[in-house]
């Protein structure tokens, strides 16, 4: 009876797809593939993967581009096979997302497996992935980002912090769930501010000491609790530099990997031209400084990776382009050149 009403329930949801749009007809498939572990099991050996090894993920390098390739179910349980792992490996994986045609994609981490000998069989190499950010188009950056911090997830989360009790996740990853008293554990995700602070004509970049050199950004900061955003905003700007915020508007949100599942909030934000001296806090920023609009200009049509100049000092370049920190610096550079002279 539960079969039978299983294939009519696919039966039903697949002529409702057809009826609707790519994005509807692609959201209620995911939302399908996290409720119902069956269905993801399914999609699971018709799926492809992304791989990882203790969350570096697998990239090829074609030129001075990476990208990441799709494995197909098939090649990843004959590569399961060749490494005497069994196919039921599969099902440690996490959904990330899936094609327009509803063709599923995964994450696995094959960290219990020896790294090189995938690397030969696969040629590629598990690269860190901040260090490939510069190189992978948006695309794949932004479903590598989802994909480690799941996997990362899911890999610190193995028991419940109540009952010490193991927890198990679902096929889709969405959830893991502590079996001896029914709770629910979700995947975590850190709210940061991150504020391009201008003063009507420059705008304030700085850079940690971890940055690659020459490289800065917009600041950025956990909002803390019981804080709004405005606040945090606010706080940041002021511990961070010594600066008080006149005004701020919010631009966009991205989700970033790093150091663990931030959810990045992108704001823009005003100082007095009048109260506009900088005051690093060396405790949190290396350095911090404004930049007129020909400087950032200039910087945005640089590659984005450290170049040293004549002097010995390094020129000043900037986040990849899908970072949000890049699309604020746009935003700006946009706003100013609209400005009346
Ligand atoms: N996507 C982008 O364009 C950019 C992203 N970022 C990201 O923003 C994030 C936050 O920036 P920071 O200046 O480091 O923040 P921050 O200014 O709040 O300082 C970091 C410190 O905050 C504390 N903290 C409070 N809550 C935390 C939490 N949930 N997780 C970790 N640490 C916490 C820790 O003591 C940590 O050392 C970083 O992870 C960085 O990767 C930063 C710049 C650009
Ligand atoms: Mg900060």
């Amino acid at each position: 009876m539960a079969m039978l009403y299983q294939a009519v329930y696919r039966r039903a949801s697949f002529l409702w797809c057809r009826l609707h749009s790519t994005y509807v007809r692609k959201m209620r498939y995911l939302f399908e593939l996290k409720e119902d572990d069956g269905l993801c099991r399914q999609a699971q050996n018709s799926g492809t993967f992304y791989l990882f090894h203790n969350l570096f993920p697998f990239l090829q390098k074609v030129g001075s581009k990476h990208l990441a390739p799709q494995i197909s179910a098939s090649e990843l349980k004959r590569i399961l096979k060749k490494f005497k792992q069994n196919k039921q490996k599969l099902e440690d994986s996490v959904l990330i997302g899936c094609s327009d045609e509803c063709m599923a994609y995964f994450a696995l981490d094959l960290g219990s497996l020896e790294k090189m000998d995938i690397e030969s069989e696969l040629k590629g190499s598990f690269t860190e992935l901040w260090k490939a950010f510069f190189q992978l188009d948006g695309k794949d950056a932004s479903l590598l980002s989802l994909a480690q911090a799941l996997l990362r997830w899911h890999d610190t989360h193995k028991y419940c912090s109540k009952t010490g009790q193991p927890t198990q996740k679902n096929l889709a990853g969405s959830k893991r769930v502590c079996h001896t008293n029914g709770i629910i554990y979700y995947p975590q995700m850190s709210p940061v501010v991150i504020t391009l602070v201008s003063d009507g004509s420059r705008c304030l970049l700085a850079r940690q000491a971890s940055f690659p050199q020459g490289m800065y950004s917009a600041l950025a900061g956990f909002c803390d609790v019981g804080e709004t955003l405005e606040e945090t905003v606010r706080r940041e700007v002021a511990e961070e530099v010594g600066l008080e915020v006149k005004s701020m508007w919010y631009s966009a949100s991205q989700h970033w990997p790093f150091p663990n599942s931030s959810l990045m909030i992108a704001c823009h934000a005003t100082v007095w031209p009048q109260q506009n001296e900088i005051r690093v806090n060396k405790l949190e920023l290396e350095a911090a400084t404004w930049f007129s609009l020909e400087e950032v200009v200039e910087a945005l049509r640089r590659e984005p990776r450290p170049l040293k100049q004549e002097d010995g000092r390094f020129s000043l370049w900037l986040p990849p382009k899908w970072a949000i920190a890049h699309q604020l610096i746009q935003e700006w550079v946009k706003q100013q050149s609209n400005m009346p002279a």
